[in-house]
């Protein structure tokens, strides 16, 4: 099984930085912070690992140039700061890892670039010819056209789904906090420090209930979801405190530093990589429990017999979400048919299917190829 002592000899890591590791609470750039980072990240390039950041702090940085002392609230004003911001941070990034040889790229992307699955690719290739050049890409939310239905709303998602579409073999969490622990130590004086945790469980994402800091965005819950997509994705995810000088080092040397979330022994491939965690659906399917059977136990297709209703507005080859008899979501995958016609054929043999429709290309609604399983995974952990 995958430990710390393997960290030392992997290949490609993402590094994520948050905005309260990065930004001092009056919302200005902590400069110090950010070449202590770029100082470990060129190091490691140097000592030959591939480098991915994931960096936040454009609306951090621009809120304090702009002069406003709390993050605002709306949208336009959250955009604004952030395109004042981003060349701010890129600008010093630039700078910083210029002083050590290092070439940066900007790469921004929205949740949209990613649920497309020609742009999900196009993304993955151009990161790959960076990596290959020799380039660090340097990647945020573009949060200046980033509008709620697309965004992603925080980084520690985005650098999840980084790390899966690149194959990663880590993804580092930086944040102002040592790890995770079995409450917020903020507000909870008995929490106690996680070491690791080998899957992610309903029990862990309820130690991570809440918002974060003032500057931050996700809190501790969203870096639980990105431990998810990592697991899954058969990726280690650390999360570690972003102020200790030496913590990335320490971390490629094994110590035991910070939360290890271990890989999954199994990870999907990448196809259904996508299909979970990139993609997003433009309708539901709800089924009966037969053939929630079908679906998880027997690796079978989805066929027309145990669909009970469908909503959402979706053409043959669209995604769906597929809704088991208590509500929650089964799995999710390509429907070979639309809306309209799902609506006509559920609940019937596929026999019956031509008759229906007065065509037949597929028995299957979903092909169990075009289907990933959602269902949450049993978890443990240790302290
Ligand atoms: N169980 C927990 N363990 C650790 N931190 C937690 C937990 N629950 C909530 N938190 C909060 O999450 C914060 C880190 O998230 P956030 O402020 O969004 O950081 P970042 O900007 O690095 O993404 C911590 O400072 C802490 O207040
Ligand atoms: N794209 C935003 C990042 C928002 C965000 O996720 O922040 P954080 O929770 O600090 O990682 C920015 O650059 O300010």
């Amino acid at each position: 099984m995958f430990d710390r002592q393997d960290l030392p000899g992997i290949r490609r890591i993402v590094v994520k930085v948050g905005t309260s590791t990065l930004t001092h609470d009056t919302g200005k750039l902590n400069l110090e912070q950010m070449e202590k980072l770029v100082r470990q990240v060129a190091d490691l390039a140097n000592q030959g690992y591939q480098m991915i950041l994931v960096s936040s702090g454009a609306v951090g940085a621009g809120m304090g140039r702009l002069g406003y002392r709390e993050r605002p609230k709306t949208i336009p004003e959250k955009q604004a700061c952030a395109a004042v911001g981003q060349g701010i941070l890129l600008h010093m990034y630039e700078k910083l890892f210029a002083e050590y040889g290092q070439v940066v790229a900007q790469v921004l992307l929205t949740r949209d670039d990613l649920a497309s699955r020609k742009r999900y690719i196009n993304g993955g290739n151009t990161l790959e010819t960076l990596l290959r050049l020799g380039a660090i890409p340097i990647i945020n939310e573009n949060d200046t056209v980033a509008v709620d239905e697309i965004r992603f709303g925080d980084n520690d998602t985005l650098s999840a789904l980084v790390a899966a579409l690149v194959d990663s073999d880590l993804l580092v969490l930086l944040t102002d906090i040592e790890g995770l622990y079995s409450a917020n130590p903020r507000t909870d004086r008995q929490a106690q420090l996680i070491s690791k945790v080998e899957s992610v469980t309903p029990e862990i994402e309820a130690m991570a209930a809440g918002a974060g800091s003032n500057l931050g965005t996700g809190g501790m819950a969203t870096k639980i979801q990105a431990a998810r997509i990592c697991s899954e994705s058969g990726i280690a995810m650390v999360i570690a405190n972003g102020a200790r000088p030496n913590v990335l080092r320490e971390i490629m040397a094994g110590q035991e530093i910070g939360t290890l979330f271990l890989p999954q022994d199994k990870p999907l491939p990448g196809y259904k990589r996508w299909l979970a965690f990139g993609s997003t659906c433009n309708g539901r399917i709800y089924i009966d429990e037969g053939a929630v059977q079908a679906l998880v136990s027997g690796g079978k297709s989805l066929l027309p017999c145990g669909i009970v209703a469908t909503d959402g507005l979706y053409q043959n080859g669209d995604l769906v979400s597929i809704i088991a008899p208590e509500g929650y979501e089964v799995a999710r995958g390509v429907s070979n048919y639309s809306l309209e016609q799902v609506r006509r054929i559920m609940g019937r043999q596929c026999l019956e299917i031509e008759s229906l429709l007065g065509s037949k290309d597929y028995d299957e609604v979903v092909h169990r190829d075009n289907l990933t399983l959602m269902l949450p995974r049993q978890t443990s952990f240790s302290s």
